[in-house]
C-alpha cells in the first residue's frame, strides 16, 4: 500500500508525533510499504514485501527515491503496525530499504521482529552505517564519485550537498564490517565506463580490510536509470562491462516491467 506520507524528515527522528504512532512504541518514518518482485540483485524475481523508510544521510543526484532523500515525506508507523501490514501479504521475503534504513536505530527492532517470525530479510543500504541486526542479505550499494550532486546535476538546489555527500559516501571500515557480519552483495550503480576504476580499487580495499571473502560474483554492476528510457541508454554497456571485468550484472526488473511506478 502507498502510505499516507505527510511528515517531512531529514533522516532524524521527527519531533512531532502523529496519529497511528504511540509515542512509547518504537516507530519508523515509512514512505511506502508494498508487495512486488525483488527487482535487483541475487534475489531478483523473488516476490517480496518492501518497507521503505524515509530519510537519508547522502544525496545521490540520481536517487530514484527522491521523496526519501531530497524531499523526504512519510507517515510514522509503529513497528507493530509495520509487522501487521507485512503479515497481510503472503510472502516470506522482506526488503527493508529507503532512504537509508540504517540511519534509524528502530530498523533493528523491526528486523528483530521480522526474524522472530521467520521472514528472510534483505536490507538495502548505502554501506556508510553499521548496525548489528538479524540481516539475511546485506545488499550494499556503495556510492561512487559519479553519484555526487554537483551544481550541474543537483535535482533540487545548486550543489549544497556536494561536500557532505563526498565526505560521507565511502567508509571502507564500515563496508568491511558489513562483509564480515553478513551475507553481502555489493551492488554498484554504473553510469559509464569511468566508474570501473573506482569499483576495482574499492573492492580491493574492502578485500584487504575484511576477514571474510568477497567473491567477484558478489560484486554486482547495475545500470543507472530510473526509467525504461534511461536504462535503454545504459544497460547493454553495463552488461558488457560485467563480462569484461568478471563481475555479476544485475537488471532492474521493476523498471523493465513497470517503469518504476510507485508501489513497484
Ligand atoms: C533508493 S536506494 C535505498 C537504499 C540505500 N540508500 C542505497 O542507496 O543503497 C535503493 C537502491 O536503488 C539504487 N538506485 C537509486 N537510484 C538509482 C538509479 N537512478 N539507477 C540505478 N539504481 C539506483 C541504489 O543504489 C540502491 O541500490
Ligand atoms: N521491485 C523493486 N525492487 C527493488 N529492489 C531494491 C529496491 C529499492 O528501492 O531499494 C527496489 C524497488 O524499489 N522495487
Ligand atoms: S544513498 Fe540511496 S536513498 Fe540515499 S540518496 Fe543515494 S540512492 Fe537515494
Ligand atoms: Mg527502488
Amino acid at each position: 500500500m502507498p502510505v499516507n506520507a505527510t511528515e517531512p524528515s531529514d533522516g532524524k527522528r521527527a519531533d512531532v508525533e502523529h496519529e497511528g504512532a504511540d509515542s512509547d512504541e518504537p516507530s519508523l518514518p515509512i514512505n511506502e510499504l508494498f508487495y512486488s518482485l525483488q527487482g535487483e540483485g541475487t534475489l531478483a524475481g523473488v516476490p517480496s514485501v518492501f518497507v521503505r523508510t524515509s530519510g537519508c544521510n547522502l544525496r545521490c543526484w540520481f536517487c530514484d527515491s527522491y521523496h526519501t532523500s531530497w524531499e523526504p515525506t512519510h507517515a510514522r508507523m509503529t513497528v507493530d503496525e509495520i509487522v501487521a501490514e507485512v503479515e497481510s501479504y503472503d510472502a516470506n521475503h522482506i526488503v527493508l530499504t529507503g532512504g537509508e534504513p540504517l540511519v534509524h536505530e528502530e530498523s533493528v527492532t523491526l528486523l528483530d521482529r521480522l526474524s522472530e517470525r521467520g521472514y528472510h530479510t534483505t536490507v538495502e543500504t548505502n554501506g556508510t552505517i553499521f548496525r548489528d541486526a538479524p540481516i539475511d542479505l546485506a545488499s550494499v550499494s556503495p556510492k561512487l564519485a559519479s553519484s555526487t550532486p554537483t551544481p550541474e546535476t543537483d535535482p533540487k538546489g545548486d550543489g549544497e550537498w556536494e561536500d557532505r555527500h563526498e565526505e560521507r559516501r565511502i567508509d571502507v571500515e564500515t563496508l568491511a564490517a558489513l562483509v564480515d557480519a553478513y551475507d553481502t552483495q555489493m551492488k554498484f550503480v554504473v553510469t559509464d565506463d569511468g566508474d570501473l576504476e573506482e569499483i576495482e580499487e574499492l573492492v580491493s580495499d574492502v578485500r584487504a580490510t575484511a576477514d571474510e571473502p568477497l567473491s567477484d560474483t558478489d560484486v554486482l554492476l547495475m545500470p543507472e536509470g530510473a526509467t525504461r528510457e534511461q536504462l535503454d541508454e545504459t544497460r547493454e554497456r553495463v552488461a558488457q562491462l560485467a563480462m569484461e571485468y568478471g563481475y555479476r550484472y544485475t537488471p532492474r526488473l521493476h523498471v523493465d516491467l513497470w517503469n518504476d511506478a510507485p508501489g513497484t
